[in-house]
């Protein structure tokens, strides 16, 4: 079962540290690594060409490389998705962070949405997690539950909110959705918006086992905040960095 984070543990051990911008270039990539091993976050989130140079930036460390797949629309081919899954593995990755058909899941057409998860499950089963992106923001309570219903059915790891690049980022009320929908088996990763270490916290106490964000530096060096260990107004995070579609 994925560990909840309680008042007494590091919220960095939470905390995929994620950089996914397209303008990324080598040296924000080793800074991102260099971040990641000082303040001992989970893992690195990137695009799937980033893997191998964050896995020699890594060497030596117990931090993992997360690579994101059929991201940030979840509209590629299944095919593509298994490939790209696959590969990203192959040069290092131990967890996967794909976007599901969004279509095929606003029209109720499941069967799809469950064989593509399963299609990049299969793909890189024994060797990595998988970690199912719905986007949330684009999405009914109904389909939210649905969604994480699929997810677990067809064998992911995680079921998670956000890209970051769509509509809307973590909510509270999402992530309490979410863990609802899931067995305790199932990790819940919050994304998309979370900037500070109050709106950090409020997730982790919704029930999140792991946060996808770009702000983990700002939310390790924070001080402690009012809402340290409890449920506070802030109650979604704010908007995504930036909206693609
Ligand atoms: O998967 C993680 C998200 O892309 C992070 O989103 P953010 O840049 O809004 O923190």
């Amino acid at each position: 079962m994925p560990e909840l984070w309680t008042p007494d543990k590091s919220i960095a051990q939470f905390i995929d540290h994620t950089l996914l911008k397209p303008g990324a270039v080598s040296a924000d990539i080793a800074k991102l690594c260099q971040e990641a091993v000082q303040h001992q976050f989970y893992s690195v989130c990137v695009n799937g060409s980033w893997v191998s140079y964050c896995k020699e930036q890594l060497a030596g460390s117990n931090v993992a490389v997360s690579a994101v797949v059929g991201f940030p629309l979840g509209a590629m081919s299944t095919k593509i998705k298994a490939a790209e899954a696959d590969a990203a593995v192959e040069d290092g990755a131990a967890e996967i962070d794909m976007v599901l058909p969004i279509g095929a899941l606003l029209e109720g057409r499941y069967g799809v949405v469950a064989y593509d998860i399963g299609a990049v499950v299969r793909a890189v089963e024994g060797h990595a997690i998988v970690k199912v992106i719905m986007e949330t923001g684009m999405l009914s309570d109904e389909q939210k539950s649905e969604a994480c219903r699929v997810a677990e059915a067809a064998g992911a790891h995680y079921v998670k909110t956000s890209t970051g690049f769509g509509i809307g980022g973590a909510t509270e009320a999402d992530i309490k959705l979410m863990r609802a929908s899931v067995t305790p088996g199932i990790g819940v990763k919050a994304s998309g918006g979370i900037r500070d270490r109050d709106t950090a916290i409020i997730m982790l106490n919704a029930g999140a086992n792991r946060l996808g964000t770009s702000a983990g530096i700002a939310i390790v060096t924070a001080a402690p905040a009012s809402v340290f260990g409890q449920s506070g107004d802030n109650t979604g995070a704010g908007p995504a960095a930036s909206t693609l579609y």
